[in-house]
């Protein structure tokens, strides 16, 4: 699956391509689960492999870092976090707003997985008068009357779209007027924004068709051209992530 962003070149200004940028959390994942058992070096393979990369891969990415590791060591564990979370922004807070608090809003509100990355959920707004005041993980929803505002005051630059697809354009027009340069759209549709807007779209339906997709070629395969049992070599793990063994449930704008 391609990855990439809206209005933004396959290369980024200071050299980093798209790809290796889209990997970047991989590594930052697998490196802080190394970090919590206090393992202080890493091989490119343990780590290609605890993050589902390819080692050669892994290297070239490193590369654009300047990190090379020494040879018979591995990487230093502490410094690869410290080098990934500066290349990726994570060393500065970054508060998020989520418009539309319904199943799936509330549900991100509730993820801790935001906080402890850097990403601190300044507000919660629905256009839902009857919802105005009532707290969701702790934090009251506000009435997107006073979207702008609470940008503003916030000094907010992300904000995700968990409204119905009809409202999302809106939505995203309203929060790009009011200062938002980066948006993770969850509904089901594809917005237009200007450039210097990056947008991001999750859809886990787009994932399942995908795995809908490999079940039924894994199901052809072991049914086999004349109906045979499976063989070592049609039969897949299901552990198999692909050739790129890499592939993030993002999909580009
Ligand atoms: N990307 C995914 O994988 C994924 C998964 C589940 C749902 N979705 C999508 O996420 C969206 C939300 O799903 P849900 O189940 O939480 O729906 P929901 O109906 O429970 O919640 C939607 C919320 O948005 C609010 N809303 C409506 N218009 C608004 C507007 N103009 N401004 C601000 N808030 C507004 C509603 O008051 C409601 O609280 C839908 O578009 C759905 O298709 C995506």
């Amino acid at each position: 699956m391609a990855t990439g962003r809206t209005h933004r070149p396959a290369t980024r200004s200071r050299g980093i391509p798209e790809a290796t940028v889209a990997r970047l959390p991989l590594y930052l994942r697998a490196l802080t689960a190394l970090s919590e058992r206090s393992v202080p070096t890493v091989s490119s393979e343990e780590l290609a492999a605890a993050a589902g990369v390819n080692s050669a891969k892994l290297r070239k990415d490193f590369s654009y870092l300047g990190s090379y590791g020494t040879r018979g060591v591995g990487y230093d564990v502490e410094y690869l976090v410290y080098q990934i979370s500066r290349e990726l922004g994570l060393t500065q807070d970054w508060p998020v707003v989520i418009v539309g608090i319904g199943n799936l809003g509330a549900a991100l509100a509730n993820y801790g997985g935001f906080a402890s990355r850097g990403f601190r959920v300044a507000a919660l707004i629905d256009a839902d008068p009857a919802m105005a005041g009532k707290p969701v993980a702790g934090i009251p929803v506000q009435h997107t009357d006073d979207l702008e505002k609470i940008i503003e005051d916030n000094g907010v630059s992300i904000g995700v779209i968990a409204t119905p697809a009809g409202a999302a354009q809106q939505v995203c027009d309203r929060l790009v007027a009011a200062g938002v340069t980066s948006i993770l759209n969850f509904a089901p549709t594809v917005l237009a924004v200007p450039d210097g807007v990056d947008v991001r779209k999750v859809d886990l339906s787009i994932e399942l068709q995908i795995l809908a997709f490999h079940e039924q070629r894994k199901a052809g395969e072991e049914a086999g051209p004349d109906g045979a049992a499976p063989t070592a070599a049609t039969r897949k793990e299901s552990t198999d992530q692909g050739p790129e063994g890499d592939v993030p449930a993002v999909m580009p704008a």
